[in-house]
């Protein structure tokens, strides 16, 4: 049974909840000019401004306490220390030991994982020099100018995002490309910018089953071999990244060409591990193992700070406070950097698929909510979409903005006036947000804009913000990869202590594999011409009907 709800802190924030429930953010920075100051904490480079939260120094204590309550200190180390954790797979969770730039022992089984590891960044060093230096070259002898990465979720997405976060870093002579989607046009839109003597192809599963990467990866192979006629030219364009070396080989990749990792790295954080190949290449592996030693710099912040002064930790606790207490569903992601407009979808994965969960570690049914629903989207594009919402709708939409102080990019007149124009935006949603606009407030400026009488009156309502919507603001120096390894570690700890609290596996994802397994069924029944009456009606109707445009 979750003892979540039992412990006292518990107890203690139900009762502060319904305290604050009408306290406006507004009065308690009016009320504390040291507010800025008090909520908010700078590791390295990066300030957290939790200030604009509904929450004072009792909110902070409870939810600590709720922390320590749920032996969330003796957690971290059991993650740390290689104990398997994930319970239902049987597995430890070490991502963390990918990032080990100190390199100190960390044990599986009783075998230091380090070895192994650093033996894999050495052959991702050899080989994406090689690629990058133009020493490998396709079958015609020509240098490598297109990297293809072939792989779904965790074997996409992180590196799609840091290929994107990075671009300032890449190569100017090296294209990256991402393949995931099934869907032909993925495969084939990709393609037709390529050049079969030139293309290096990087087929990326850690189980090298998944149905999506198998398949788009035969259809490479056929469109590669369509231009090079022999087999023994596919050495040279096509390499894996996985931990099943026997369904490599029966692929026909040369295990030679296989960059290896591990089962104790959960597939959506495994950007670290031979997964972040593409991003070696694409920003030089200098830079990779940058990324790595910002997410390390992050371990070692997230191991050894007291809560109280832990971002990770503070982060979680804050998420808590509204899911649990307000009862609030979801969880935006707003980074104000264009590089970072796949961080939403990067961290949907990472966040949802770890804490969707309703089962406890024990095999009860939780009795509170876990995972919010996270989306997101890079500013300022979703203040024209979407922000209306989170203003004026009816639902708190808790909100992390992100922004570097710096861009890679000096664009506009006068200087920079593009990242200016940014951070203005960025500084006056997270303003308004909290202040909202009180109907005498709403009232004076449609007074000064000449208004009187019913046509004031009757715009008055839609004019009144309510504010006291909270926001957290994570601002750095600049979109470097060691501060976007730190970033993403960052979440990756905040996810961590939240499972923890919510009493879930956050390292297995047992609803996708079921979405697989109805598909594997459905499969063979739309390669029959006969209707098929064996699953629900619904089902049967939208197979038969399919069939029949089809025809
Ligand atoms: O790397 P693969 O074995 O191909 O798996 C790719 C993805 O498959 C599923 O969607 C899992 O839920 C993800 O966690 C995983 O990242």
């Amino acid at each position: 049974m979750a003892k979540l709800t039992t412990h006292p802190s518990w107890q203690a924030l139900c009762q502060h909840q319904i305290e604050m429930r009408d306290i406006q953010m507004r009065d308690l920075f009016k009320q504390d000019p040291k507010r800025f100051e008090t909520f908010s904490l700078i590791v390295d480079d990066i300030l957290l401004d939790y200030s604009k939260h509904r929450i004072t120094d009792e909110t902070l204590k409870h939810l600590f306490q709720l922390a320590r309550d749920s032996d969330i200190e003796q957690w971290r180390q059991r993650m740390f220390s290689g104990e398997k954790i994930n319970i239902t797979e049987h597995r430890a969770v070490l991502h963390t030991a990918l990032r080990n730039r100190s390199n100190t022992p960390v044990y599986v089984d009783g075998k230091d994982v380090m070895p192994d590891v650093n033996a894999v960044l050495t052959q991702m060093r050899g080989f994406t020099e090689q690629v990058r230096g133009g020493q490998w070259t396709g079958y015609t002898g020509k240098r490598i100018t297109d990297v293809v990465n072939i792989g779904i979720g965790g074997s996409d997405l992180g590196p799609v995002m840091a290929c994107d976060a990075l671009k300032p870093y890449a190569s100017p002579d090296l294209k990256a490309h991402f393949v995931s989607n099934i869907d032909g046009a993925h495969l084939m839109r990709v393609l037709e910018s390529c050049n079969p003597e030139t293309t290096l192809f990087i087929v990326a599963s850690k189980t090298f089953t998944t149905q999506e990467t198998m398949t788009n990866a035969h259809s490479a192979r056929r469109w590669f071999l369509n231009a090079a006629k022999q087999e023994q030219h596919v050495a040279k364009h096509f390499v894996a990244l996985s931990t099943n070396a026997t369904a490599v080989k029966a692929f026909g990749i040369d295990t030679n060409n296989m960059f290896a990792f591990w089962d104790w790295v959960g597939g959506r954080y495994s950007l670290w591990s031979a997964i972040g190949l593409s991003i070696a290449l694409y920003v030089g592996m200098d830079n990779f193992e940058q990324l790595l030693a910002g997410g390390h710099a992050m371990d070692q912040h997230f191991q050894t700070a007291p809560l109280e002064q832990n971002m990770p930790v503070i982060m979680a606790l804050l998420g808590i406070w509204y899911n649990n207490f307000f009862h609030v569903d979801t969880h935006a992601i707003l980074p104000y950097d264009q590089g970072m407009s796949r961080f939403a979808a990067y961290l949907q994965q990472a966040d949802m698929e770890s804490n969707g969960k309703f089962i406890c570690r024990d095999g009860t049914r939780v009795t509170y909510k876990t995972g919010p629903v996270i989306w997101g989207e890079a500013g300022t594009n979703g203040q024209h979409a979407f922000y209306q919402l989170i203003h004026q709708g009816t639902q708190i939409v808790p909100a992390d903005f992100l922004m570097p102080a710096n861009s890679h990019y000096q664009v506009g007149e006068p200087e920079d006036q593009h990242h200016k124009i940014l951070l203005a935006n960025f500084l006056a949603q997270t303003q308004a947000l909290m202040l909202g606009k009180t109907r005498d407030e709403a009232r004076a400026e449609l007074e000064k804009q000449g208004l009187s009488g019913e046509a004031l009156e009757s715009l008055l309502p839609h004019k009144v913000f309510e504010g006291n919507r909270p926001t957290t603001s994570i601002v750095f120096k600049q979109l470097t990869p060691y501060t976007l390894g730190k970033l993403i570690a960052l979440y990756e700890h905040k996810i961590f202590v939240q499972g923890i609290l919510w009493d879930i596996n956050s390292y297995d994802q047992w609803g996708v594999e079921y979405g697989k397994q109805i598909a594997s069924q459905i499969l063979p029944q739309l390669n029959t011409p006969e209707a098929v009456h064996s699953f629900d009606g619904s089902t049967n109707g939208l197979i038969n009907y399919a069939k029949k445009l089809s025809q």
